[in-house]
């Protein structure tokens, strides 16, 4: 890949995989040349219930996915260090994550990463049933077959 090419982040629990994420994905991918995914540690899962599946699983699924250049677990400690790393030219927030652009903007200036922070769209169900959450998903395995 040659030096001028666009590097985005995306980042995510992606627990139980379902078709919002493939959407995520695919409009961070658009968004550049290149797309990094940074896939949050277990431990670090503090606004909801931690995933059921294992660091190493949730990794695994999402580098198979066409859309996405390379996976990698996040750091346990600092949030930062992955994008140090990467040195990306775009960092991706999904429609719905609690994180603030101006919050993550400030954090990335402090540190002397130059680098743009985006917004994703949310996709909306296509058919009746279709189940966009991985907790509406895993409410849905409770409610029928256990
Ligand atoms: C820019 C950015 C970088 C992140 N890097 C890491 C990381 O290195 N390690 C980690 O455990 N979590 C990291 N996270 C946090 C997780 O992705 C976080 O839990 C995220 O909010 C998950 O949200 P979701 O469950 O809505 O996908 C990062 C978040 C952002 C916004
Ligand atoms: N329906 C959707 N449309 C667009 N993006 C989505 C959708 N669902 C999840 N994403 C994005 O995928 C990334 C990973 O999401 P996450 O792992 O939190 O899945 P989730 O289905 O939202 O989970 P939960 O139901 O537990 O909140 C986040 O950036 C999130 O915004």
């Amino acid at each position: 890949m040659s030096d001028d090419a666009t590097t985005v982040i995306a980042q995510g629990t992606f627990d139980v995989l379902h078709p919002g994420h493939l959407h995520y994905l695919r409009e961070a991918a658009a968004m550049g040349d290149v797309l990094h995914v940074i896939i949050a540690r277990r431990e670090n899962v503090t606004h909801k219930q931690q995933p059921v599946l294992a660091d190493r699983q949730r990794r695994d699924m999402i580098a198979a996915l066409d859309p996405v250049d390379s996976a990698l677990l996040g750091d346990r400690e600092d949030i930062f260090v992955p994008i140090e790393r990467i040195d990306p030219d775009v960092i991706v927030l999904g429609h719905d994550q609690h994180h603030d652009e101006a919050g993550i903007e400030h954090a990335l200036t402090e540190r002397g990463i130059d680098c743009a922070v985006a917004r994703a769209s949310g996709r909306e169900p296509e058919f009746d049933d279709e189940l966009l959450s991985t907790g509406r998903i895993i409410e849905r395995i409770c409610e029928q077959r256990c």
